[in-house]
């Protein structure tokens, strides 16, 4: 696996080494001593997710209000999207900064997202199937959103709004300016 680091650099891009022959492919899509040794620290994750979506559905912009807050590990098993996470930890020099990924099926590249910021994505295939590591249990609760289309956060989707498919409560999800939930720190286990 070759982790690099992003713009953002907590957020980590993880592409698997792929061993194809005649019958078609294997890798290794995650291996705990190998991606905590890059991170240096442990990442307890403790449930997986998967989500399947047609073109033009954009599910997020979403994250879970500390101490529910939730490191994601996510990838495309098939199809494509354009992956977007914003930083919301008060005093990042990246707070309200987005970045932009292509994941799909071909590159299999995965993204490591920590606690802290705000994800999403939009199918840019047909169909898309979505699979993600997270290492904090699901809350409903506690569960929170920023409106996909937020100006002061500036996403480019690549597409009309009025081609986008939302859910009824990522229709009204709150702006940026009302996000006070994260502060930047060194170690997001503490
Ligand atoms: C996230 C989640 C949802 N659910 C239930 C709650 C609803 O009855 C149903 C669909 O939930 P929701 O519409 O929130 O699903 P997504 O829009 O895919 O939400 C996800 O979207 C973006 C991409 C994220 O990064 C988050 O992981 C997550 O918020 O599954 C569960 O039972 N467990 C869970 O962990």
């Amino acid at each position: 696996m070759k982790f690099e680091r992003l713009e953002i650099p907590d957020l980590v891009l993880c592409t698997p080494n792929v061993f194809g022959d005649e019958r078609g492919y294997f890798f290794e899509s995650f291996k705990q001593q190998e991606f905590e040794r890059f991170l240096g620290f442990h990442v307890p994750f403790c449930q997986d997710n998967e989500s399947k979506s047609t073109k033009g559905v954009l599910r997020g912009l979403h994250f879970q209000l500390p101490p529910f807050a939730q490191s994601k590990l996510v990838r495309v098993i098939k199809g494509s999207v354009l992956d977007v996470s914003v930083d919301l930890r008060k005093g990042s020099p990246y707070f309200g900064k987005h970045v932009a990924v292509e994941l799909n099926e071909e590159n299999k590249n995965q993204l490591f997202i920590p606690r802290g910021f705000a994800h999403g994505f939009l199918v840019l295939s047909e169909e898309a199937i979505f699979a993600y590591k997270v290492d904090n249990f699901y809350s409903k609760e506690n569960d929170r959103g920023l409106l996909f289309n937020d100006e002061k956060i500036g996403i480019n989707w690549g597409i009309a709004e009025d081609q986008i498919l939302l859910s009824e409560k990522d229709k009204v999800q709150p702006i940026l300016e009302l996000a006070d939930c994260f502060n930047f720190k060194e170690d997001l286990y503490a």
